[in-house]
């Protein structure tokens, strides 16, 4: 069960633009499939067609009266079964396989031929599969994509495009997309640079869109930038699957992304964009260059800042203060690139909106890259990273160097380096600190700073703990210590579903200010007594659907709604209505 949202210190719509005169403005859209209340798929397949489309397919599920209308009579075993019953005879398969890349590929199978079925089990098994089908065992299958690859999903422009683009995009077979996840595969996850195996990320991320944020699987379309790739390895192995020549850089990289941002805003223009692993500057330099033009948004710098802020806040929540306790905290951010530039303006944001000067509260932060601290006499920073430069300090000193002097009450790993959050680092935290955040973000697991057993140990149990990849809860001293997983995840599909029901124009960084607050105020104070600080990775949905409307009512309000709810509905009853759920749709053969 969810808390009710708390009442905050500051509503954030006191930080946004006063609404203007809405009611002139709504746009009662035609009713469309989401509108109704079962869900309609009109095709001019039919046979084997129908049965070789995983968006169509119900497999032994199919009526005898579909059976007839659809020509499949005799192509499917005779008697029909509910699509509960397949599902449960696909987690038992599912439960005999123990590796869990051969699970992955296993619910890759099943994604590419049974989209319903595929949704249902991840839905159903959040919890348990989550881990599969994202971090950390999504990292493993992208650096074995072209070792694993069965069939293609999602989309791909490639420097052989150049040119082409509106004619490529043309061939994708769906005119209506909602949401795409983009990626040239430069930085996936802590992994480095893994090309056009990047792939799974978008792929992934879309699932969660879909289970987490009720996204039509319709609707999403994952892509690759394939602008080649600087892994020796990759450029070497006769089976990789992408480009093999060195990544196009500066205004050539540049050029290519634009002539894609055309093509595809083009060909679907009411898709929101999220652009995924894109690397140090080129992340940033796309998201300032596109946020005020077209739809999109940078989920490694924004949404990870929006949860990493959540986490932030809600960890104030535990420790019996409010939120706007956070002028007073001191961060330590070990990894100065996208994410942790990212995630620390993000929090910045925030305390500005708390009462502080933009200057007071980047003296909150020291951060660090591999050089050590971002301080005085580093002519080597971005001017994103400049902001965060200490002047009074030697640049260069590490984190150890510096510990006593600073003592920081919130830890955030954004290194892509395990082991930084080390025993001397925590035990001495927590030693003037009541509950620091220790929040080692970076993934997969193998890349995490620090181990949950590791900071409970460390900390004698006296934290806040969130990681970027899931850990189990741990057992200390007789009592459970709750652990959270501080991943995008968790407010990317709210912030989606938010913005695809109001057909937002532009995602200002506002909504991410919106997203941290609400998810902050979700863990009731039982919660927060045991070290959880928001609802766990199954109540996804409930926690997208306050996102959500949250987000779409910013949208509202900042006059960049371009959808309303229809009348006699407010957010809430719209957004609960355009959540797709994993059932069969009924399908209409008409010749189109
Ligand atoms: N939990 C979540 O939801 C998310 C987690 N992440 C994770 O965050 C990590 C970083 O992502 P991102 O910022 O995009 O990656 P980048 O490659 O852009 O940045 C990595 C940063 O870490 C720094 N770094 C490397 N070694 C050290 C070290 N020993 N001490 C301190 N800093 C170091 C790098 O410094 P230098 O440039 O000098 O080498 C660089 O500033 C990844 O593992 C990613 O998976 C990302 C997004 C979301
Ligand atoms: C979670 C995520 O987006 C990342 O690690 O890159
Ligand atoms: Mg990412």
């Amino acid at each position: 069960m969810l808390a009710p949202i708390q009442t905050i210190a500051r509503p954030v719509s006191s930080i946004l633009p006063a609404a203007g005169t809405l009611a002139a403005k709504r746009t009662f859209f035609a009713p469309s499939e989401v509108y109704n209340k079962k869900q309609v798929i009109i095709t001019k397949k039919t046979g084997l067609d129908i049965l070789n489309d995983p968006k169509l397919i119900k497999g032994s599920a199919f009526t005898a009266d579909e059976k007839d209308r659809l020509g499949i009579r005799g192509l499917v075993p005779p008697r029909p079964q509910s699509l509960e019953a397949q599902y449960k005879r696909c987690k038992t398969n599912l439960d005999k396989i123990s590796d869990p890349l051969e699970k992955f590929i296993f619910l890759n199978h099943l994604q590419n031929r049974n989209e319903t079925l595929y949704y249902k089990m991840i839905i159903e098994n959040f919890v348990e599969l989550a881990p599969i089908i994202y971090t950390p065992v999504v990292g493993e299958a992208c650096q074995k994509f072209h070792k694993i690859f069965t069939q293609t999903r999602g989309m791909y422009f490639s420097t052989a495009d150049r040119g082409q683009m509106s004619a490529v995009a043309a061939n994708w077979p769906y005119d209506d997309v909602d949401v795409i996840v983009v990626t040239d595969g430069s930085r996936i996850l802590g992994l480095g640079d893994l090309g056009a195996g990047g792939m799974q990320i978008p792929i992934g991320k879309l699932t969660l869109y879909v289970c987490g944020g009720g996204i039509n699987p319709r609707n999403v379309l994952p892509i690759v930038l394939d602008v080649g790739t600087n892994n020796k390895e990759l450029l070497n192995d006769p089976l990789y699957l992408g480009m093999q020549h060195p990544r196009l850089q500066g205004e050539e990289f540049h050029a290519f992304v634009d002539e894609w941002v055309s093509a595809i805003t083009d060909r679907f223009p009411k898709a929101v964009i999220q652009f995924e692993d894109f690397m140090m500057p080129n992340a940033l330099d796309l998201l300032l260059k596109y946020k005020d033009q077209i739809c999109m948004f940078n989920d490694d710098i924004q949404s990870t800042g929006a949860i990493t802020l959540a986490s932030v806040l809600a960890t104030m929540r535990a420790r019996g203060g409010s939120f706007a306790d956070i002028k007073k905290e001191t961060f330590l951010c070990l990894g100065a690139g996208s994410s942790g530039v990212g995630v620390c303006e993000t929090i910045v944001d925030c305390i500005v909106a708390e009462g502080a000067t933009r200057e007071e509260a980047y003296a909150q932060f020291y951060m660090f890259d591999h050089k050590g601290l971002l301080g005085k006499g580093r002519d080597d920073l971005l001017p994103s990273q400049q902001v965060f430069m200490r002047k009074e300090i030697e640049g260069g000193k590490t984190p150890a160097e510096l510990l006593k002097k600073i003592k920081p009450t919130c830890l955030l790993g954004l290194s892509t380096c395990p082991k930084l959050f080390n025993k001397e680092m925590l035990s001495f935290v927590a030693s003037y600190c009541e509950k620091p955040g220790i929040f080692p973000l970076s993934n997969p697991t193998s890349r995490s700073e620090c181990t949950a057993e590791e900071a409970v140990e460390f900390t004698d149990g006296n934290l806040i703990f969130a990681s970027g990849s899931p850990f189990d809860p741990v057992e200390w001293k007789g009592k459970t210590i709750q652990t959270n997983q501080c991943n995008n995840s968790y407010s990317f599909p709210g912030i989606g579903l938010g913005l695809v029901s109001s057909r937002a124009t532009r995602v200002p960084f506002e909504t991410f200010q919106v997203c941290a607050r609400v998810i902050a105020s979700l863990g009731t104070p039982e919660m927060l007594a045991t070290g959880k600080i928001f609802p766990d990775l199954d109540n996804l949905r409930a926690v997208s659907l306050e996102v959500g409307i949250e987000v779409a009512k910013m949208a509202e309000r900042m006059n960049i709604a371009t959808q309303f709810p229809p009348k006699g509905m407010d957010w809430r009853e719209w957004l609960k209505h355009n959540m797709w759920q994993p059932e069969y749709p009924h399908i209409v053969v008409k010749n189109l």
